[in-house]
């Protein structure tokens, strides 16, 4: 019998202990009946469609969330390296929004025209308001790391063992779900986890409340577009 000593204990994550306590809302936000129907190949095209013109919107407005994720960086960050990691972000979002305009130009739709739904505004509203100077450094990278993890997770899972995710949409599977995609969000949850760490009760608090609102409005978009599955 291996007793872990203190020292180990303390090691165990900020993070590592909220995903135990909340693995019912994180399942709900990785494991979505819209997530499961694309890995078990069920899934209605037209539901497909209109997630990706949805995040379409999104990701323009998660650019500058990012941007002011990398600004509270720069001024509170106690190690330099978060720069780069963050940097690195921001970095493949041009990419991903040249994606996001060739697949919707693959699946016929026209992006000038998609207005955002409710649940998008909302969200979209919550990053605006992450973006402020008075959220702290440490509730902002939090965010951005559930934000980023959620799609790793849900992604990965449909292209795992015995997924019959349709060809056509493995491309998609494959941006976030790609371990390259992966170890990006490890090195978000590191300087997460290092920053909650040394984080105030007050501090805790708030980004563990952040966490909980941001899994929620992860569920809200998927159920944007999950159609009648
Ligand atoms: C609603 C939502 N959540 C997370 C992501 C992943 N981050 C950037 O692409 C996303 N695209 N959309």
């Amino acid at each position: 019998m291996e007793q872990k000593s203190k020292e180990e204990e303390k090691k165990v994550g900020v993070i590592e202990t909220w995903l135990r306590k909340h693995t019912l809302l994180f399942k709900g936000a990785t494991r979505h009946p819209l997530i499961l129907s694309i890995r078990d190949g069920s899934i209605d095209i037209a539901s497909f469609k209109s997630w990706l013109a949805q995040d379409y919107l999104f990701v323009r407005a998660f650019v500058p969330f990012v941007a002011s994720v990398l600004i509270k960086a720069w001024k509170e960050s106690d190690e330099s390296g978060d720069m780069e990691v963050i940097l690195g972000g921001v970095a493949s979002l041009e990419d991903e929004i040249s994606w996001f305009k060739r697949e919707a130009s693959k699946w016929g739709i026209s992006l000038s025209e998609v207005v955002p739904q409710q649940a998008n505004k909302k969200y979209c509203g919550l990053l605006e308001s992450l973006m402020s100077p008075d959220v702290e450094y440490t509730v902002a990278i939090t965010a951005f790391w559930v934000i980023e993890v959620v799609y790793q997770e849900s992604f990965a899972h449909c292209i795992g063992e015995g997924s019959k995710t349709p060809q056509e949409l493995k491309e998609t599977c494959e941006r976030w779900g790609s371990e390259a995609f992966a170890k990006y969000c490890q090195s978000l949850q590191n300087i997460a986890n290092r920053r909650l760490q040394k984080a105030s009760d007050e501090e805790l608090k708030k980004a563990e409340h952040t966490f909980l609102n941001i899994l929620e409005y992860e569920v809200d978009f998927w159920n944007m577009s999950r159609g009648n599955v």
